[in-house]
This record gives C-alpha cells, structure tokens and sequence, in this order.
C-alpha cells in the first residue's frame, strides 16, 4: 500500500505503507543507531515525535517479549528505508510490522531516508505527517503546518506513573535474563522522579546498589524527603522542560538536602531548578553513536543520545560547571554543581540502544551518597 511523508516546509517523501494504516504527526527527527529498534520505539521521550532511523535494514532481529524500555510505544510514526519482514534471531516472537500494527502505530518504508535526513540536518527538525489515505501534498502539507510545535509542549507528565511504585529489576544477562534483586541487598535509598523513565535506568540503579522507589512527575518534595532517600534522582522524558515549572519548583527544594541526578530532561529539569535556561536545537542528537568528553577525567565515551533541547551554560554562571561536553556539537552534555553533589548528564549512561562506556556514571552517583550520608 501507498504511504506519504509530508513535511511542513513542503518537501513531500513518497513510500510504501508498513505497521498500522492511517495517518499520524509528529517532530520528524532522525536516529542514528544501527541497533536497538524496539528500545527506540519503546522509549517515553519520543512521545510526539516520528523517528526516521538512519540505519538502511530495518525489521531484521524482529521483535521480543524483553528489550523493552517502558509498557508501550510512545512515538507517532515510524520512518525507515528498508523493511525487513523475515526477520532472524533467537529471542523473536513477532515481526516488526506486526507489533506496529498491534499497536496502531503508522510507518512508512521505501523512501530515500538519507534524503530526508539531510534535509532534516540542512532544515531542522519539523513536523510532518505521513498518510496512507490522503496523498494530497497540499493537504498534507496545510495538516502537517497545523501541528503545535514541540518547543513549549508538557508532554512529560502525561507519560508519568499515577502512583509511586518499587523498582528491583537487575540488568539483563544472557543466562537468567532480567534478576529480580532481593531489597536486604540494596544498600542506596533512591526517589527516582518519573517523566517517561526508561526501564533501563532503573535496572542500573538497581545494578549499582540502588532501592528505587518510582514518583510520579508531580510528587510533592515534602513527601520525597520524608521517605529519607540517600538521594534523588530525576529521569528522562519527552517534550520541553521549560513548561514544566511546578516540576522545577520541587527539584530546588532538594538542593542543598540529597544527592541528586538526573538524565535527559532531568538534566534539563535540573539546569532550569539551578537558575538556567534551555534551548531548543537545530535538530538534537538521536542515536547511539556520539562522542562525548568527561570533563573531569578528559575521557571520551561514545554514547547513546535522543534530545531536541540543550541546557545553556552561560545561563548557569557560577552555580554549575560544564561536566561533560558533546563533540559533535559542543552542546552542554553535562553540568556539575560548583558545590553541592548535584550533577546529570544529557546522554543516557544506560544506554538501550547503545555502547556501555558511561554506566560508570551511575557508579558516581552512589559514590555521591556514600560520602553524604
Ligand atoms: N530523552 C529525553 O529525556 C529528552 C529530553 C527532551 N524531551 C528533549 O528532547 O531534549
């Protein structure tokens, strides 16, 4: 079947319909990952978005029960070159057209996705629509220019959880998959603030030694501190962080009392609770291949990335110090608190998809609350 992407400059991409039929909009933004389709797909922090995947075969490993980062799909649209239905590998349950269309999620196949890509980098991220029904370029084009910008969209508390919960996953190993890790053993006491949090993280507090009790977005900081947590830590999630102005009001009232962490739009959270302020960027980083300096060690590390807003150093003065840098752009990839054990990252050291190298950050985090205990 036939399938259109229009994008709200104008440029029209013409394809072949594959998952669910219909239409859907969203930022098209693009991901440079060669794996790791379905942790994509998985991941809150796409809400709102339709990610075109870099990578030219897609739908190869299929799709499984376990490399999963959240309860459902949170995208809008899926934009890929090539298909691949018979797909190979010992864990797969399902194809990846079947589970899109499971959960009703449209995507488009057979269109020139350097293409696009370039014209996303050249252009900037915009919005779109792809359609298996109309196939208009002007009404797609006036449906795609209808869409509300990203820049200023609470996306994040829509994604939260509604009650508090305990986390004890461990990471996944070839032998027992996913251990279930005995709280007697977990020494670290955690209030992980929940803005579309990936499975992943917790699974990495939990390796580090963390009890993670999950909040939702809104929880009032009173209640987080009457729990008594060696620290906080805030999580990733979609949207702009600016908009969230009741969220960044609890986080200063842990300033100066816990550790705290935070990845992503925490991080972002984070910087606007310090005093600072974000942007918006051209078109972000999506993808698992980015290189990035620890600015304390100098020690690069290549690294898993999916963000349209940067934190703006400047703003910060002397409250907080560049932690790590992004090579490619040099983008705030990190900050540090000039005094306090406050610190978070842009990247996500939890990667799922992507390389290892920055899961000692969870590591420091625990370091942090051992030394203020
Ligand atoms: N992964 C995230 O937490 C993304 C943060 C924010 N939504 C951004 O696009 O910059």
């Amino acid at each position: 079947m036939k399938a259109v992407l229009a994008l709200a400059d104008g440029r029209i991409f013409k394809g072949r319909s594959f998952g669910a039929s219909g239409e859907a909009t969203g930022e098209v933004v693009f991901n440079t990952a060669m794996t790791g389709y379905q942790e994509v797909l998985t991941d809150p922090s796409y809400k709102g978005q339709m990610v075109t995947m870099t990578y030219t075969q897609i739908g190869n490993t299929g799709i499984n029960g376990e490399d999963i980062e959240s309860k459902q799909l949170y995208l809008s649209g899926f934009i890929v070159k090539e298909y691949h239905d018979c797909h190979s590998n010992w864990r797969a349950t399902m194809s990846l057209d079947a589970y899109l269309k499971e959960n009703g999620i449209v995507g488009i196949q057979g269109l020139d996705t350097r293409a696009l890509t370039r014209h996303l980098r050249d252009n900037g991220a915009q919005n779109g629509i792809i359609s298996t029904v109309d196939f208009d370029p002007e009404s797609l084009v006036k449906k795609a220019r209808a869409i509300p910008s990203m820049a200023g969209l609470d996306l994040a508390s829509g994604v939260s959880t509604d009650k508090p919960y305990h986390w004890t996953q461990g990471l996944w190993d070839l032998e027992g998959g996913y251990p279930e890790v005995d709280a007697k053993n977990l020494k670290y006491k955690v209030v992980a603030y929940d803005f579309g949090i990936k499975y992943n993280i917790l699974r990495c507090l939990v390796d580090a030694g963390c009890d993670v009790t999950v909040v939702p977005a809104t929880f009032p900081a009173e209640e987080a501190l009457a729990m008594n947590p060696d620290g906080i830590f805030l999580s990733n999630g979609p949207g702009d962080p600016e908009p969230l102005v009741k969220v960044q009001e609890e986080i200063r009232k842990f300033i100066g009392k816990k550790p705290i962490f935070g990845i992503c739009l925490g991080h972002q959270l984070l910087g606007l609770a310090l005093g600072g302020k974000t942007i918006k960027l051209k078109f972000g980083n999506h993808g698992s291949n980015l290189p990035v300096m620890d600015m304390e060690t100098r020690k690069v590390e290549i690294t898993a990335q999916n963000h349209g807003f940067a934190v703006d150093l400047e703003s910060l003065g002397d409250v907080a110090c560049l932690g790590h840098e992004n090579l490619n752009d040099q983008t705030v990839e990190g900050i540090r608190h000039c005094t306090l054990p406050i610190y978070s990252v842009q990247h996500h050291p939890e990667a799922s998809p992507g390389p290892h190298d920055s899961h000692y950050l969870f590591a420091r985090f625990v370091e942090l609350m051992e030394k203020n205990r």
